[in-house]
């Protein structure tokens, strides 16, 4: 463990200091395509301004064949396109793989200066992150950046969900974390081969109802509430993510044609307090974009809240509801992300702006 005056030096001489705090940037949706298919690589350029993040993807869903395809993919896509308003980001093979170093050593000195965060996955504990935090710092400096790129770990192993508290704390460069349901699931030996998503066998049952007597009648019709398998797993992402002031997501959803299963795993996530979830098809972005940005009933209430709250401190009635010190933080929390996403969404601006706040 670095000590505290230490820890935000950089790691090799001439390489940038790394972030003091991790900007709140839009991410509603982190959305994968794979730089060697050129059917998709094809549609990156007219994505841009759409979606929140365009990620390319060297990582699992990559045949082993195409990795270099892939990676000489993305390099050509990072240097042709002006991403404005968009995230730029990939996701390396596992540090296990035998691309990873080819992954970063090509990728920083090519495009290094338009790569605004590096995913890490199978990420296991702050040692995986301490190594590429030091490579990172040596490839930038090597290659003369004078912004270091983020990175992000995702988490999909039992030991990297156990050491979340320490991954999240490893290096100031750390921006946030997803969740990897697929491989975690695996890892675990959870008995679902969906890639997340909720399972129709996890669930919990009303009680039998009883007779006159008071006997149950366990063969009576019952309703079952089917829960959520991740609800677990995302909480321990949301609080230490918190705690270290970096940013929690969803991962991926596999069922692309279940778009209504989609959204209600997102709005958890968002609920909770997720920023974003991953998109695997166009079609998710839509879906994450809704999600992820507060409803215009919310941000009203929020700021109505706000305004009757003046200083923010005692109680207030609204509505048949005691909003006090607390709640008005609550919707502090709103208004915030909605000034945010604002300002790089027209039309929620136009929604946004037409609110009318009464007392
Ligand atoms: C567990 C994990 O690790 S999850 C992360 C790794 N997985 C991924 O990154 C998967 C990314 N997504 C994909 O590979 C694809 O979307 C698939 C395989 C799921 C489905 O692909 P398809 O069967 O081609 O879907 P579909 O026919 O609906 O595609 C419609 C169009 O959208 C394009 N498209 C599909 N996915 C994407 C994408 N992620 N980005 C850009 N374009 C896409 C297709 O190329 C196709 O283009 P066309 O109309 O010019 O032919
Ligand atoms: C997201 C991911 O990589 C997984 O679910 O395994
Ligand atoms: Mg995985």
């Amino acid at each position: 463990m670095r000590p505290a005056k230490d820890f935000f030096a950089p790691l090799a001489v001439g390489a940038p200091a790394p972030p003091r705090e991790i900007p709140a940037r839009p991410s509603r949706a982190i959305h994968f395509f794979d730089p060697g298919n050129e059917k998709m690589a094809a549609k990156v350029p007219a994505m841009v301004g759409t979606v929140d993040v365009l990620l390319g993807n060297l990582e699992d869903a990559v045949k082993a064949e195409n990795k270099e395809k892939s990676r000489q993919g993305l390099v050509d896509i990072g240097k042709a396109t002006d991403f404005g308003p968009t995230q730029f980001w990939t996701r390396i093979n596992s540090l296990d793989s035998p691309w990873v170093l080819d992954d970063l050593t090509t990728l920083v000195p090519e495009i290094g200066h338009k790569l605004d965060v590096i995913m890490v996955p199978k990420v296991q504990g702050a040692e995986d992150i301490h190594y590429v935090d030091r490579l990172l710092a040596q490839l930038e400096a090597k290659a003369g950046l004078d912004r270091p790129i983020l990175v992000h770990a995702i988490l999909e192993t039992a030991r990297g969900v156990a050491n979340i508290e320490e991954i999240c704390a490893a290096s100031p460069r750390m921006q946030g974390l997803s969740l990897g349901p697929a491989d975690l699931a695996a890892d675990r030996r959870m008995k679902t081969t969906r890639v997340g998503g909720g399972h129709p066998g996890y669930v919990v049952r009303q009680d039998p109802v009883k007779d006159d007597l008071g006997v149950p009648q366990y063969d009576a019709e019952r309703t079952s509430y089917q829960q959520d398998l991740w609800h677990y797993t995302i909480a321990r992402m949301v609080d230490a993510c918190a705690m270290h002031g970096i940013y929690p997501y969803y991962g991926p959803f596999g069922d692309i044609k279940d778009t209504v299963a989609c959204e209600d795993q997102f709005r958890n996530a968002f609920l909770l307090g997720c920023v974003g979830a991953w998109s695997l098809h166009p079609v998710q972005i839509t879906i994450a974009n809704k999600v992820f940005s507060p409803s215009v009933e919310d941000v009203a209430h929020a700021r109505r809240v706000i305004a009757a709250m003046g200083d923010g401190t005692g109680a207030v009635m609204i509505d048949g509801k005691m909003e006090d010190d607390a709640s008005v933080k609550q919707c502090q929390v709103m208004v915030a992300l909605a000034e945010e996403l604002a300002e790089i969404d027209p039309e929620l601006k136009k929604a946004y702006d037409a609110i009318e706040v009464t007392a």
